[in-house]
């Protein structure tokens, strides 16, 4: 039996990573997950009882082996996959210390702003490159 499930939607901490060089970090999502094979900014569903900055301080050491200092809010987004509804925290993480590798094995890159359009994004990433350009 179907039925309807109001809490669906999935709550997710997103990094925009900017270095002192304003290039930013991009990760591939592994083939086997939602939205497999396309370029995304790191992060990951927030759990139970944690803010969105305790989730971007957890998720990036966990993805791309950086420890977060400082992040501030840089926008919201409400996105409909068909198959999976998410919510989109994003925030700009510009202070933060260590190398940034693949934690999980995936490929990072840093990107400078203006090749951001150059790679394939999940749909809902679209306003936020947008809103990077307009920086
Ligand atoms: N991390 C991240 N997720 C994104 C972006 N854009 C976007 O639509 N998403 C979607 O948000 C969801 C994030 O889930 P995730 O797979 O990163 O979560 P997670 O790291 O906690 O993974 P897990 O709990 O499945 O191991 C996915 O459905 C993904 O398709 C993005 O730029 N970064
Ligand atoms: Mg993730």
């Amino acid at each position: 039996m179907t039925s309807l499930n109001p809490d669906k939607k999935i709550h997710v901490a997103v990094g925009v990573i900017i270095n002192k060089s304003e290039q930013i970090l991009l990760a591939k999502r592994p083939l086997n997950l939602h939205q497999g094979g396309k370029w995304e900014f790191p992060g990951g569903k927030v759990e139970l009882n944690e803010t969105t900055s305790e989730a971007l301080i957890r998720e990036l050491k966990e993805e791309v082996n950086l420890d977060v200092s400082a992040s501030h809010p840089m926008m919201e987004i409400h996105h409909d996959y068909g198959d999976k509804q998410v919510f989109l925290d994003i925030h700009w993480v510009k202070n933060f210390s260590g190398i940034a590798t693949g934690a999980e094995g995936q490929e990072v890159l840093w990107v400078e702003k203006d090749d951001l359009i150059k790679y394939e994004f999940p749909e809902a990433n679209k306003a936020i490159i947008t809103k990077i350009l307009a920086e």
